[in-house]
């Protein structure tokens, strides 16, 4: 596997509580002025109807991080969910960080997911550890085709409890359920090790696009429960929501 670098985001030790936005809704760690209010639970509710920089009015905003190894698959799951398309060939590991925004339309309620794209890379952890504070969600993946990577998701989850909130949502995504043939972490072990944390669980391909719509969605539905509160409703609950809406391929579904 061919490894190029190449610098998409800039790094940044400062909190990406302030993030500046190009017309595609991408950006890089700064500072900027919304004109939004933050919640005490850091939940971005807008003073009035929103327009994001990506052109598109929101209700309510969240950040969501993806971390895990490099090459787990993180960008290309970012990229699959917010254009549609995989990033095959060789592979560019992210500098840094980076984020990309998605307006999902959430039970009638226009939810933007602010997602920040991390340097899975070790030299990185240091700019990485400033941002976990401010997230609302992580996506923890692993690769199944690489042994190493799920080792490490103990570590992963060590680190996210030092710097993340503690109620912070987290899911742990099994990522390239596609490759069949170099598949060395079977599902039932990611199952097992969800279990163990009690963390949800899919396995998901940003190649084929399997559950990839799913984890985003699933988690905007969670963070959006809980920042509305509404008494009468039941409480959501994320892994059975996913069970439910899971897509299978013969080889994901619980
Ligand atoms: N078969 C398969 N390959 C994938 C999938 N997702 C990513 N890849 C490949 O895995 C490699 C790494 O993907 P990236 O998304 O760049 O990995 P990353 O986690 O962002 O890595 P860092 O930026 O270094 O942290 C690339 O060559 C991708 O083409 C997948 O779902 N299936
Ligand atoms: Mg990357």
């Amino acid at each position: 596997m061919s490894r190029k670098k190449t610098v998409k985001g800039k790094s940044s030790t400062s909190s990406p509580t302030t993030a500046s936005t190009n017309s595609q809704g991408e950006g890089k760690a700064g500072k900027s002025s919304t004109g939004s209010e933050v919640q005490s639970n850091g939940v971005v509710h807008p003073s009035r109807p929103s327009l994001s920089n990506s052109s598109e009015f929101y209700d309510i905003a969240f950040k969501v991080m993806l971390v895990g190894d490099s090459g787990v698959g993180k960008t290309c799951l970012l990229v699959r969910f917010k254009d549609g398309a995989f990033l095959a060939g060789s592979f560019i590991s992210t500098v840094g960080i980076d984020f990309r925004n998605k307006v999902l339309n959430i039970d009638g309620m226009k939810v933007k997911l602010q997602i920040w794209d991390t340097a899975g890379q070790e030299r990185f952890r240091s700019v990485t550890h400033a941002y976990y504070r401010d997230a609302h969600a992580l996506l923890l993946l692993y690769d199944v085709t690489n042994k190493t990577s799920f080792d490490n998701i103990q570590a992963w989850l060590t680190e996210i409890h030092e710097y993340a909130q503690q109620n912070v949502v987290l899911m742990l995504l099994g990522n390239k359920a596609d490759a069949t043939q170099e598949r060395v972490v079977k599902r039932e072990e990611g199952e097992r090790l969800a279990k163990e944390f009690g963390v949800p669980f899919m396995e998901t391909s940003a190649k084929s696009s399997l559950n990839v719509e799913l984890a985003f969605t699933a988690v905007a539905k969670e963070l959006k429960h809980r920042s509305m509160k509404e008494p009468n409703e039941p409480k959501f609950k994320l892994q059975d929501y996913v069970n439910k809406e899971m897509k299978s391929t013969g080889c994901c579904r619980s």
